[in-house]
């Protein structure tokens, strides 16, 4: 495939503007199309980032032995994802808890309260965010009183979590031919994902041609992505697309990625109103958890399989024109 690539004017969500139809319809085109879009003045400030930023680097700095104590279900070592990918997990609604208990591993026993405070404060701030978000997309694509209602139904038991990710490009990236990627392409198993990149770069979403467009780091603004779950619940209404991060540079890149998830036991259908009179249904229903299952590789320690949707997993065949 080509190695062309390009750049996207996509929209910004201002958080403190009023949501004009006039927005709504270039987000609405934008998750349409592209599934990605960028939302300013969240509520979290550059100082978050910044703690944020220095306590990854800390973390990801301690010797591998040790990080390797955490188990394949928080640490996920290099040479898993790709050579260059590492991440911790830390989950969802107790970060502190769950930063504790990987600290206490980390570092020995030595308390490290700011790691705790600081993920819990962050975690909290972007689940809030999350669910706001959700509730404007639902908003967007059912009406204001439709998308709150199903807001409340379906969406009050999500829960989130984050992965802290490192990537440590090869010492010869910048003389590579070959583009070096840190981590291949694929959907997340999100309802929505929230990605805080540093201003190394190198995040790339897949056109529904198959063309790879850049996601530019941005000051002060962070990228939000559509994920499988939200694509099957809309009947594709709002896309989960294709995304990867490819390393230039010969410098470290940290990202934080949030998840919003549906709860395991959610049997996830697309309602009536979404599908719309007339239209066909594109997924079967299936339960979350089944999903999730399907993604991962039955090695413990495997990462997600890349390169499977929730398409291969429920979708539905569409009748075509002439079908009986
Ligand atoms: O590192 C990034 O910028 C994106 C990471 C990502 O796509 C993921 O963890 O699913
Ligand atoms: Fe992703």
């Amino acid at each position: 495939m080509s190695e062309l690539h390009s750049s996207l004017q996509l929209p910004v969500l201002d958080l403190t503007q009023p949501i004009h139809s006039s927005v709504l319809s270039s987000l609405s085109q934008a998750c349409k199309e592209w599934g990605f879009f960028y939302v300013t003045n969240h509520g979290i400030s550059k100082e978050m980032f910044s703690r944020i930023y220095s306590l990854s680097r800390h973390v990801f700095s301690v010797p591998l032995d040790s990080k390797l104590k955490l188990g394949p279900f928080s640490y996920t070592p290099r040479y898993i994802a790709s050579p260059y990918f590492e991440s911790l997990v830390v989950s969802g609604p107790d970060f502190s808890g769950s930063a504790k208990a990987s600290a206490d591993v980390l570092f020995q026993d030595h308390d490290k309260p700011e790691l705790r405070e600081t993920l819990q404060e962050y975690g909290d701030k972007m689940a809030e965010l999350s669910k706001r978000l959700v509730e404007i997309l639902l908003m967007m694509t059912l009406g204001e009183e439709t998308g709150k209602r199903f807001y409340q139904n379906e969406f009050s038991n999500c829960h989130g979590y984050l992965r802290l990710v490192n990537y440590t490009p090869p010492q010869d990236v910048e003389k590579q031919e070959e583009l070096v990627e840190g981590l291949g392409m694929h959907t997340d198993m999100s309802c929505i994902t929230i990605v805080y990149q540093d201003s190394v770069g190198g995040l790339q979403m897949r056109s529904k041609e198959g063309k790879w467009i850049d996601i530019n780091p941005c000051e002060d603004q962070l990228v939000v992505n559509i994920g499988d779950l939200m694509q099957a619940w809309s009947n594709g209404r709002l896309r989960s697309s294709e995304h990867r991060v490819v390393l230039r540079k010969l410098a470290n890149r940290v990202s934080l990625a949030f998840f919003l998830c549906f709860e395991d036991e959610k049997v996830i259908l697309a309602p009536q109103e979404i599908v719309g009179e007339g239209n066909f249904r594109r997924y079967k229903s299936f339960k979350c958890s089944e999903y999730l299952k399907f993604r991962q590789s039955n090695e413990v320690g495997k990462f997600e399989r890349i390169g499977y949707t929730v398409k291969d997993f429920a979708g539905l065949k569409l009748p075509q024109p002439d079908d009986p």
